[in-house]
């Protein structure tokens, strides 16, 4: 499968022009400065691995028994859905291939159920990480327990998240809260759940998503920010492990200054910016 995900925009690089160039910053500049953070990431991948090498980042989905973890895969993987239930049994995942910016590039999708699945298979699932997807059924949300359909699984999920956060590297992880079946529940229903849904993925620090895998709703799109997210992490890696034989994004030769500051009288803030 070919993805189009050229909005990519590297955050990190942005907010460092912005605080280092706040008067200077345009939506035009920051257009030239994702083409060349497009290029930057091909070069820093043909310069680690010789070519432009396959990239792999890991997904991991998790939930209760039953809220439609395999079949929100199934939509976007095969896109099929099969209103039969088949229990998953330990950990299944399925590879998706995509093309982003010109690299190959496999999400690895891990399916897993929290309650059944031992602690020595989900940390081993949890290692290494990028995606944390954490799947609970619209139809069966609770006010009282946010989106998770028992306390136990609330539980489960506390402690899951410990252990995500602690199998992987600070602030290098995403955590998505997606609530499925959204074709089961009416829109006022659907509205009063995402509410709490919100609330508790702002608690968590996560994003929210509504999707149905029998109509399909949401669920491409929704992989698509999975996929962008996960590959711009892998990116800033890339980067930063080549950053010693690499011009530096805000310093070096990626921003040329017309003028040169010490002309600009004090006041002046008019220069125009230009990227090579
Ligand atoms: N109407 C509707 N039914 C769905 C949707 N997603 C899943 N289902 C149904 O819900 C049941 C459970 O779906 P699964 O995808 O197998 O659930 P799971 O979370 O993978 O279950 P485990 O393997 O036990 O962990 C199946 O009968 C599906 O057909 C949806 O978006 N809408």
């Amino acid at each position: 499968m070919k993805s189009n995900l050229m909005h990519l925009v590297p955050p990190v690089s942005r907010d460092r022009i912005i605080s280092q160039f706040p008067k200077w910053y345009t939506p035009e500049a920051c257009l030239q400065l994702k083409e060349h953070f497009h290029a930057q990431v091909r070069t820093a991948c043909q310069q680690s691995t010789g070519t432009v090498g396959l990239k792999i980042s890991k997904v991991v989905v998790v939930g209760d028994l039953y809220v439609g973890k395999t079949s929100l895969i199934n939509r976007f993987c095969k896109d099929n859905f099969d209103r039969d239930y088949k229990a998953t049994i330990g950990v299944d995942f399925e590879i998706e291939r995509f093309e982003i910016v010109g690299i190959p590039y496999n999400l690895q999708i891990y399916n897993s159920t929290l309650i059944v699945t031992s602690k020595l298979v989900l940390l081993l699932t949890l290692h290494g990480s990028v995606i944390h997807i954490v799947v609970s059924s619209s139809e069966l949300s609770s006010i009282f327990l946010g989106p998770f359909d028992s306390l136990i699984s609330l539980l489960y999920f506390r402690q899951w998240l410990e252990d995500a956060l602690r199998e992987n590297e600070p602030d290098s992880s995403f955590i998505f809260l997606v609530g499925t079946k959204k074709d089961l529940v009416s829109d006022a229903v659907c509205e009063r759940t995402e509410l709490d849904a919100i609330r508790f993925a702002n608690e968590m620090q996560a994003e929210y998503w509504s999707v149905s895998a029998k109509t399909g709703e949401n669920v491409k799109e929704f992989f698509s920010r999975v996929a962008a997210l996960a590959f711009e992490q892998s990116m800033i890696k890339e980067l930063e492990k080549t950053a010693g034989r690499m011009a530096r994004i805000g310093s070096g030769n990626l921003i040329k200054l017309e003028k040169n500051m010490t002309d600009i009288p004090e006041g002046n803030t008019k220069v125009s910016l230009s990227c090579c």
